[in-house]
């Protein structure tokens, strides 16, 4: 089972454009679309439509109307009572696939609300393999708070613990990579050079994020998937590095995409496929959502053609 926290849920709004996005004018939209959306809730959402067992952690209130649109997802998920309303954030995409997201704070939460998600995290974690902790955190939570689930979860469960995964960013992912150890993390490569404190690199990607990687892997996380859009993915973990280049596909939006591809790797892995396997299947599930509108859960009949070419690098440093 693969239990997903969206400590930040956000109700999606996709517009597509049919023409490029222009600052300053009035501009008409030619479509859109509202998902319940928010990094958990996307990864529960592709596993779930894959067949797999999951269940979603989220701060809701019993009046926001993200609650129906979360409803019609058919997604189990265990909402943990809060005041505020999810945020709502926009995305716009224009004919050639470029995508603008514009992301809001999201409500705070008041300080019981906090520890009533965290003890309703650690007693969902009970016969998980997965615990997946997405998102940006909710405007005044301490940063710490995947930290202390992490210690939490490893605390109450101990041996059967299972393995943490962490996609947020910033001062969230720092804390979670300065003193929670995570089995994996998936930032993309601004994420991961914000990380590291260095420039992000915007030449041969798939190379240039290895001794990134190298220098976090396996000392402070266990393994790292990063996404590089339009140029493929790489895991590395205390064994080396896996490079996968993506498909040429027309794309329709790529929000959603690195929540799919995360999705992506750990239902291989919860059907015990190696990494190498893991990682195409990253890289498809990826693919998939980005020629989806909106955060639509990709499923394999969305996978594009063709095969996904997977390199190893023994010492990625080299
Ligand atoms: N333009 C694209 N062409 C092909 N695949 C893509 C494209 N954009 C994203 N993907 C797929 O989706 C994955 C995640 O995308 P990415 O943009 O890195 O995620 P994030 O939204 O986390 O930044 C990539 O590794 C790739 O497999
Ligand atoms: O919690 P954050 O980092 O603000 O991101 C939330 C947004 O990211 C998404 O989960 C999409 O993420 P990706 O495009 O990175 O896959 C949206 O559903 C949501 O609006």
């Amino acid at each position: 089972m693969i239990v997903t926290v969206t400590a930040n849920p956000s109700l999606d709004r996709a517009m597509v454009l049919d023409a490029p996005l222009e600052v300053g004018i009035v501009q008409a939209a030619a479509s859109t679309r509202e998902d319940a959306g928010g990094k958990g809730i996307n990864v529960g959402r592709v596993i779930q439509a894959a067949g797999e067992e999951t269940l979603a952690v989220l701060p809701l209130a019993q009046n926001d109307p993200f609650a129906a649109l979360l409803g019609e997802t058919g997604l189990p998920f265990h909402a943990v009572p809060v005041h505020g309303h999810a945020r709502s954030n926009l995305t716009i995409t224009d004919p050639a696939g470029v995508t603008t997201k514009l992301n809001l704070p999201g409500a705070a939460l008041r300080s019981g609300e906090t520890d009533a998600l965290l003890a309703i995290i650690v007693a969902a974690c009970e016969d998980a393999d997965w615990l997946v902790l997405a998102g940006s955190l909710p405007q005044g939570m301490n940063v710490d708070f995947y930290v202390d689930v992490i210690v939490a979860v490893r605390a109450r469960w101990g041996d059967a613990a299972p393995r943490i995964a962490v996609d947020t960013s910033g001062a969230p992912l720092r804390a979670v990579v300065a003193s929670g150890h995570p089995d994996l993390i998936k930032p993309n490569e601004h994420e991961l050079a914000d990380l590291a404190g260095v420039d992000a690199p915007t030449e041969d990607l798939l190379n240039a994020v290895l001794p990134i990687a190298a220098s976090l892997v396996p000392d402070r996380v266990g393994a790292a998937l990063i996404t590089l859009g339009g140029d493929g993915a790489v895991f590395v973990d205390g064994s080396g590095a896996l490079l996968a280049p993506a498909p040429r596909i027309h794309v329709a939006s790529t929000v959603g995409a690195g929540d799919s591809s995360l999705a992506g790797f750990l239902l291989a892995d919860v059907r015990g496929a190696a990494p190498s396997e893991c990682l195409a299947s990253a890289i498809r599930y990826g693919a998939a959502a980005a020629t989806l509108p909106g955060t639509q859960p990709p499923t394999s009949s969305d996978f594009p053609p063709g095969e996904i070419v997977v390199r190893r690098r023994s010492n990625p440093l080299t």
